[in-house]
């Protein structure tokens, strides 16, 4: 039985790319570098803040071995940035409110786990009204490792009272399947997202549903099979 659902944030529930990249921009330019298109930034967002930065830095998914350049000035200036711009352009996905109702009206428990930092993501539930529907928020700097490691997902579990398997991740990208398939959730997930610029049929997941209503639907379903199939109930 699913009785705890696991949001991501950036691609899933809210459409963060435009003011992302209006921050990775503004970063670019102030190092000197032009800024980029923003279908092109949208590919380099998963993987948290760090990662993001790298790869604008590099101008690329692929950022150079090197992670252990010290980019603490970058960093920073992109927080700075971030800070200015985020929630101004950000706006809430077709079908998150209903979805989400759809699964509190269901009794399932709701939370988020995003690899976006804790100074960003609370802000951005509180306007936009979101932050009432989870209990629980698992940020990027919450545990020790982010997405796709399953540390963070486990995190969520275990502070709703549920085990892996009592629980369904509903992500974007292969980070959120990554993780959940180590954790042992199930895995939904949207096409309308960020996934490294990447189909999402390419993953590894148990659905592909093209809204959170039809998220809440295929949790109904799952957890009382004989509903789907009318006449064997
Ligand atoms: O911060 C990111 O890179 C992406 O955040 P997400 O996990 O909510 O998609
Ligand atoms: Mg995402």
């Amino acid at each position: 039985m699913l009785e705890a659902a696991l949001f991501d944030l950036d691609g899933t529930l809210l459409d963060t790319a435009p003011d992302l990249t209006l921050a990775a921009n503004a970063l670019r330019v102030e190092l000197g570098m032009a800024p980029m298109r923003e279908d092109v930034i949208t590919t380099f967002l998963g993987k948290g803040m760090e990662n993001l930065v790298r790869r604008v830095l590099a101008g690329s998914l692929q950022i150079e071995e090197d992670a252990a350049r010290d980019i603490s000035r970058e960093l920073d200036l992109f927080r700075h940035h971030y800070h200015r711009v985020n929630g101004d352009r950000t706006r809430i996905f077709d079908g998150t409110l209903d979805g989400l109702k759809a699964m509190r009206d269901a009794g399932i428990a709701l939370a988020v786990v995003t690899n976006k930092p804790t100074e960003f993501t609370l802000p951005l539930l509180e306007q936009t009204g979101l932050r009432g529907f989870f209990p629980v928020v698992v940020c990027g700097d919450t545990c020790e490792h982010k997405k796709p490691h399953p540390q963070p997902v486990l995190h969520a579990c275990d502070l709703l009272g549920k085990v892996p398997a009592q629980a369904v991740v509903i992500g974007d990208s292969v980070n959120d399947a990554l993780a959940a398939r180590a954790a042992g959730t199930a895995v939904l997930v949207v096409p309308y997202g960020y996934n490294e610029g990447r189909e999402v049929s390419t993953l590894d997941v148990d659905g592909i549903v093209d809204s959170l209503p039809e998220a809440a639907e295929w949790i109904r379903q799952r957890n009382d099979p004989a509903a789907a199939v009318p006449g064997l109930a």
